[in-house]
C-alpha cells in the first residue's frame, strides 16, 4: 500500500537512481495494454481518452502496443498543451503510426464513439491520475460524463479520473463527476482509496527499483518546502533542552534547527552555560535554568516551555548525572508532545512510560545501551532496529555508515554522509535538524529526511574541507541540502 505523496517521492527517488521516466511510462503503457487484452478480443474497438499529463502519456504508449485492436485516441486538448516531452513524443509516434487520433478542443465535440458512431467495446480512462487537483474541470468533466454514458468496459489508468487515490472519494466536492471504472490498473503498489471503489484493481510492476523506497532520496524532501502563506511560528518552534557539562552541544542543535527551517528556537540550559550559549548566536533565545546541571527541580519550568513548542530536542550536552537522568525520566513522563531524544537522555527512554512521540537518535553503542541489538549485515540490522522500535513504541534513527530509520511498521535506510562525520557534534546537528522537521511532519519522516539532509550537508562539508570537517560546518549547509532538487 502506498499513498500518492509517497508514490511521488518514490517516483522522484527512482529518477535520481537513474531510472528514466520514459522507461516507467513505457512499462505503464504496456501494463495498460495487457489489461485491454485481458478484457477484449483482437479486433475490438478501443477508445483511449487521454489527458494532457503523464496519465494520458501512459495510454498514448498503450495505443502503440494495441495494433491488433481497432484503436481510436482522443486527446483532451491541443497536442501542444501536452505537459511533458515524454507524453508529447508518444503523441507524435502515434500520428506517425497512422493510429486514428483526434485532439478535442471543445468538450462538446467529444464523443468516445468517435466519427463512425459505433460505441467502443473498451474505453481507457487516461484523463487524470495522481496529478489531479480539485474536482474535474472542463473538458475532463464533460468527457467523464460521456465515458460513463457509454456501455463499454472502462479501464482506468492508475486511478479513475476525478477520484482521490488515497481516499477513493471524488477529488472535488462529494457530488463532483468521477469516471466509473470497471477495472483499474495502478502502478507499483496498491493505493489506499482504490479498494473502496466498485472496480477490479490490478497492480502493475513498472520497474521502480526497491531502493527507491528503501533508501532516502531527493523524493523524500518533496512537499516539505514552506507554504508561501506561512507566517512566523507556522514553520515550527523548537525547544532544545541541554547543556551543563557541555555548552557546544545544545548550541549546535539549536543552530541546526534554525537552519533546517524552524522559525523559533529556544534553548533551556543551566544558567552556568547560558551566557556561553547565547554568545554563540543572537539567533538563539536562551532560557536559563538555575544551577549548573539540569535536574528534577527544572521539570515544571521546562514542561511549561515545552508546551509552547512544536517539538523538543532533549539531551545535547546534558551529561549523565543522577539528577539529570531523574529530570529526563520525570520530564518525559509528563510530556505528551514530540521530542527528539539524543545522547545521555537516551538510556532513560526504555524505562519511561510516556505519551510523547519520540525520535531516538542513538549511535550503535547507545542503541545497545538502550537494550537494542545491532548486526553487521545491513538488512539484519534494519530488522533488529525495526523490532526494537516496535518494542519501544517510538521512532529510532540509528546512526551509522548506513543510518537505519524505523518505527514499528516501516524501515528506511540512509546512505548520505561520510566518515568525516564521526567528528564530535554532528550528532547534535542531527538531533536539532530532526527536531525542526518533527515540528512540521511526522516523526518517521522527520527522522528519515533529517538523516538524509544532514548526510548531504556533511558530504558538502567534506567536499570543502575533506576529513577536516567539523560539526560547525554543517548547519549552514542544511538549507541547500534541504532544497527540493
Ligand atoms: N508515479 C510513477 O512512477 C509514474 C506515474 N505515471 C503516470 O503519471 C501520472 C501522473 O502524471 P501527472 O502528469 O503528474 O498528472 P496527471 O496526468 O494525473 O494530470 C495532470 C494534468 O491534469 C490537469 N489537471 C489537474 N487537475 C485537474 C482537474 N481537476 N481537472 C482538469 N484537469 C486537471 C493538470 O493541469 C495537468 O495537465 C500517474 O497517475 C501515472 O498514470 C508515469 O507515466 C509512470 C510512472
Ligand atoms: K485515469
Amino acid at each position: 500500500m502506498i499513498t500518492t505523496d509517497r508514490m511521488a517521492a518514490v517516483d522522484a527517488n527512482a529518477a535520481a537512481l537513474g531510472v528514466p521516466r520514459k522507461q516507467l511510462m513505457e512499462s505503464s503503457g504496456n501494463a495498460v495494454a495487457r489489461e485491454v487484452r485481458a478484457v477484449a478480443e483482437p479486433g475490438a474497438a478501443v477508445a483511449l481518452v487521454c489527458g494532457r499529463g503523464n496519465n494520458g502519456g501512459d495510454a498514448l504508449v498503450a495505443a502503440r502496443f494495441l495494433d491488433e485492436y481497432d484503436v481510436a485516441v482522443h486527446l483532451l486538448g491541443r497536442p501542444e498543451s501536452i505537459r511533458t516531452d515524454i507524453a508529447r513524443e508518444n503523441w507524435a509516434a502515434l500520428a506517425n503510426a497512422d493510429v486514428p487520433t483526434e485532439a478535442v478542443t471543445d468538450s462538446r465535440d467529444f464523443d468516445p464513439a468517435g466519427p463512425d458512431g459505433d460505441a467502443p467495446d473498451v474505453i481507457v480512462d487516461a484523463m487524470l491520475g495522481s496529478g489531479v487537483s480539485g474536482g474535474l474541470r472542463e473538458p475532463e468533466r464533460t468527457a467523464a460524463a460521456a465515458v460513463n454514458a457509454v456501455d463499454a468496459t472502462v479501464i482506468a489508468v492508475d486511478v479513475p479520473s476525478g477520484v482521490d487515490a488515497d481516499t477513493g472519494e471524488p477529488t472535488g466536492d462529494s457530488g463532483s463527476t468521477t469516471v466509473r471504472a470497471d477495472r483499474v490498473v495502478t502502478f507499483h503498489d496498491e493505493k489506499p482509496g482504490l479498494a473502496a471503489l466498485d472496480a477490479d484493481v490490478a497492480v502493475a510492476d513498472i520497474g521502480i527499483p526497491a531502493a527507491a523506497e528503501r533508501y532516502t532520496g531527493p523524493g523524500d524532501i518533496l512537499g516539505l518546502d514552506r507554504d508561501p502563506e506561512s507566517h512566523k511560528g507556522d514553520n515550527g518552534e523548537v525547544l532544545v533542552v541541554g547543556g551543563g557539562p557541555y555548552t557546544g552541544a545544545p548550541t549546535l542543535s539549536a543552530l541546526a534547527a534554525l537552519r533546517a527551517g524552524a522559525d523559533l528556537v529556544r534553548v533551556a540550559c543551566p544558567e552556568s552555560v547560558a551566557g556561553a550559549v547565547q554568545g554563540f548566536s543572537p539567533n538563539l533565545i536562551v532560557r536559563a535554568l538555575p544551577g549548573d546541571r539540569v535536574g528534577p527541580a527544572h521539570v515544571e519550568r521546562v514542561a511549561s516551555l515545552a508546551a509552547g513548542a512544536d517539538a523538543v530536542v532533549l539531551g545535547p550536552g546534558l551529561g549523565d548525572g543522577d539528577g539529570t537522568r531523574e529530570f529526563v525520566g520525570e520530564f518525559l513522563t509528563e510530556y505528551g508532545g514530540r521530542a527528539v531524544v539524543d545522547a545521555d537522555a537516551l538510556r532513560v527512554v526504555p524505562e519511561v512510560d510516556t505519551d510523547a512521540e519520540l525520535v531516538c537518535t542513538p549511535h550503535q553503542g547507545e542503541l545497545v545501551g538502550m537494550g537494542g541489538e545491532t548486526a553487521a549485515d545491513p538488512d539484519e540490522r534494519a530488522e533488529l532496529v525495526r523490532g526494537f522500535a516496535a518494542d519501544l513504541g517510538h521512532t529510532l534513527l540509528v546512526k551509522g555508515a548506513v543510518d537505519v530509520v524505523a518505527d514499528g511498521d516501516d524501515v528506511r535506510l540512509n546512505r548520505t554522509g561520510n566518515p568525516g562525520m564521526t567528528v564530535g557534534g554532528t550528532g547534535d546537528v542531527l538531533a536539532g535538524t530532526v527536531g525542526a522537521l518533527a515540528a512540521v511532519t511526522d516523526p518517521f519522516r522527520a527522522a528519515a529526511v533529517g538523516a538524509y539532509v544532514v548526510g548531504r550537508a556533511g558530504d558538502a562539508a567534506a567536499d570543502a574541507n575533506g576529513a577536516g570537517l567539523v560539526a560547525t560546518d554543517l548547519p549552514d549547509r542544511l538549507p541547500e541540502a534541504t532544497r527540493d532538487e
